[in-house]
Formats: C-alpha cells, sequence, structure tokens
C-alpha cells in the first residue's frame, strides 16, 4: 500500500457519540444554551476528530508552510516575480514573515516544506528540503504534474503531518507560499465543485481589470486542456479523476497539503485551513476520502471569491473574515485562540449544578 492508501483507509468517520456528548455538556455550562454561537460547533467538531468528550486542547499547534513554484507564472497570473517564493522561504526560515509574527502570538511552531522551489535552496535549521521538481509546468497547456510527481508531493504532506504529530503536535494548521498559486486554485475549484472559472477566480496578490480577465481565461483554457470539465465526462467523485485532476491543474504545494490534511485526519487530530490555496487542496482530500472534512476547521474566509464557494462546498463556516489574502497560514494562525477558548470552554466552566446557578425552566 501507498502511504496514501494507508492514510486514507485508516480515516475514520467523526465519531457522533462523543459529538452528542459534547452537545449535551455545552447545555448544562453555566451560560444561555447556544450562547456561544459558532464557537459552540467547533467544540463540538472537534470531540467527534478525538472522539472524546471534552476534546483535548489543541496545543501545542504546528503550523507547515509548503512552498512551491507554478509554470503558470509565464502566462502573466501574478503582478510578482517568480523568486520571491525562493526569497520568501528565507523570510520564513529568519523570522522575518507575518506568519513567525502571528505564530509566535499563537504559540505555534513553524516548518518550511520545500516541496517545489524552482531554485536550489541552502540547507536550514527549519526546513524540511522534500523537492518532487523545481516547479510545475504550465496548467494551462496541459497537465502540470506527473500522476508520480502527485504522488510524491501528497507523501511530503502525509510525512511532515505524521513527524509533527509524533513530535508531540495536537492541531495542525495549513500554510503555503508559492507565487501564481491562485490561478492553480481557482482551476481545481472549478474542477471539484463544477463553477465556473469567472466566479471563482480572483485577484490574487494584486491585479488590475485586464489582467485579471486574461487570468479567468487562463483558467478556462487550463479546465478544457486537462479536460476537467463535465462534458468531458470528468466526476470528481471518481478516485482517479479526483487524482487526476490534483495532477493536471493544482500545485506541487497543493498536493502536499491535501496528503497534510488526510494525514491529520488518519491521526484523529484537527487541521485548521488557512485561505484559497488550502481550501483547494482540501477539496482534492475531500474527493479522496469525503470523511477528511470532519477533521477541517476553516480558519478563515479569504478575499479570493472562490474561497467562500469552496467552504459551502466543504460544509465549513470560516472563524474569522478580515477580507485577509496573504496565505502563509496567517488566517489559521489567527483562528488557533478561538479553537482553544472554544474546548477550554469544555474543560473549565462550571455546570449549572456544580456552581448552583438556576437553570431556566423547560
Ligand atoms: O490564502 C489566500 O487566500 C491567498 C490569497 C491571495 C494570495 N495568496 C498568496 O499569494 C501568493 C499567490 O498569489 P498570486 O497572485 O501570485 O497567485 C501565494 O504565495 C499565496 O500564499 C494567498
Ligand atoms: C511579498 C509576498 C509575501 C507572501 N506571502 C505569501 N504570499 C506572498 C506573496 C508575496 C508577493
Amino acid at each position: 500500500m501507498t502511504p496514501l492508501d494507508e492514510t486514507i483507509s485508516a480515516i475514520r468517520p467523526a465519531d457522533r457519540d462523543a459529538m452528542a456528548r459534547a452537545r449535551e455538556h455545552q447545555d448544562r455550562l453555566t451560560k444561555p444554551r447556544g450562547a456561544l454561537g459558532a464557537l459552540e460547533d467547533v467544540a463540538v467538531r472537534l470531540a467527534g476528530v478525538a472522539g472524546v468528550c471534552p476534546p483535548p486542547m489543541p496545543t501545542p499547534a504546528a503550523l507547515a508552510i509548503f512552498a512551491a513554484d507554478h509554470g503558470v507564472h509565464a502566462q502573466g497570473v501574478s503582478p510578482w516575480p517568480q523568486e520571491v517564493t525562493t526569497q520568501m522561504v528565507a523570510n520564513f526560515l529568519a523570522g522575518g514573515a507575518v506568519a513567525n509574527a502571528f505564530a509566535a502570538s499563537a504559540g505555534a511552531s513553524v516548518t518550511v516544506v520545500d516541496v517545489g522551489v524552482a531554485s536550489d535552496l541552502p540547507a536550514a535549521p527549519g526546513l524540511r528540503a522534500r523537492k518532487v521538481a523545481y516547479g510545475t509546468a504550465d496548467l494551462s497547456l496541459g497537465p502540470a504534474m506527473t500522476a508520480d510527481q502527485a504522488a510524491a508531493a501528497l507523501a511530503v504532506g502525509v510525512e511532515t503531518a505524521r513527524e509533527l504529530i509524533e513530535g508531540g503536535a495536537r492541531c495542525l494548521i495549513t500554510g503555503d507560499m508559492g507565487i501564481a498559486n491562485t490561478t492553480a486554485s481557482a482551476a481545481l475549484i472549478c474542477a471539484y465543485t463544477g463553477r465556473e472559472a469567472a466566479e471563482v477566480t480572483g485577484r490574487g496578490t494584486g491585479i488590475d481589470d485586464a489582467t485579471h480577465q486574461h487570468k479567468i481565461g487562463v483558467v478556462r483554457r487550463a479546465l478544457e486542456a486537462n479536460r476537467l470539465r463535465e462534458t468531458d465526462g470528468f466526476a470528481p467523485e471518481r478516485r482517479d479523476d479526483a487524482l487526476r485532476a490534483l495532477a493536471s491543474v493544482g500545485g506541487l504545494e497543493h498536493a502536499a497539503i491535501a496528503g497534510f490534511i488526510l494525514a491529520a485526519a488518519a491521526a484523529r487530530v484537527p487541521v485548521i485551513l488557512d485561505g484559497v490555496i488550502a481550501g483547494s487542496a482540501a477539496l482534492a482530500a475531500v474527493a479522496l476520502a469525503p470523511a477528511a472534512a470532519s477533521y477541517c476547521v476553516a480558519g478563515h474566509r479569504s478575499a479570493e471569491p472562490g474561497h467562500a464557494a469552496t467552504l459551502d462546498h466543504l460544509g465549513l463556516r470560516p472563524l474569522v473574515d478580515l477580507e485577509l489574502r496573504l496565505g502563509e497560514g496567517t488566517g489559521g494562525l489567527l483562528a488557533h485562540p478561538l479553537v482553544s477558548a472554544a474546548v477550554r470552554v469544555m474543560h473549565e466552566v462550571a455546570t449549572f449544578d456544580s456552581a448552583g446557578v438556576t437553570d431556566k425552566e423547560r
């Protein structure tokens, strides 16, 4: 069995009994029922993830930033030069990026994974050198990756999640870095949700109207060139098609993030998703293993239009909505204290009985 098959076959549905117990427990705590709104759902979800009530605290948390480059950059879909991917990897390793500041705030560790950066990176503490290729091929002309490359990148994500969990992480957070990866994300979202390119293709790091229209055309051509439309007989619920879509229009970081999510689910550890790149990778993970959706928490909703469509498709409600469009794991990191607070309530808040507070008459 490949690491992917092993991982997928280990994923169990969320534990319904633990979730029911968590819901009942919430209702006995000294607050009006439902007063913690969506945070109550987070606590219940985490009980389902762990299979116990109350669920374990999601600490310590570990962020993995998967970095890779994209052949589609040659189509002029991003205003930034490709070398910014390499330069930002150095910035993460030096502790100078927004993700580092947010990770320090959240008390999360930061691991940077080179799964496909288009340059040779010097070895450094905190860098996992797992390059599968020097970036992908141009997805608008044909497959971005071979099936073997996609499988290797998925395995990098699986292995990274397993090692972080073995090292003590009790919550994983997805991060990404890859100039032009919002184009790949839009194409993945079209493939897995059936949405139109114009609905889900956004401005990424910031492009003008003309470049945005051009980017929509690039996404359309990618779907056509790779036969990823329903009219081509493409059906993402079929495993072969789900894998083919990921290899055809995904990035190496998307594949790695999909593996990371699947391995978190297999280990019954919650994974907080960052923005549109993580969301589109989660679509791939969930196409391969539908039960994996229950193990995901949507950290935030990105300003990219495809992200809302993605979260709808996954049935996830974002915890934070601040119009962020940075990636790196920043939205996931901001959500982590909310997830922790939701779980802490389950451990520490008194019940009506224990505190001698009169419950309302039902
Ligand atoms: O996380 C998001 O939703 C998000 C939205 C827009 C941009 N990004 C980041 O910006 C880079 C890709 O933007 P672009 O315009 O080059 O496709 C990549 O490094 C992503 O991490 C990330
Ligand atoms: C500077 C910069 C930082 C980033 N972090 C994630 N994506 C990014 C894109 C750019 C351009």
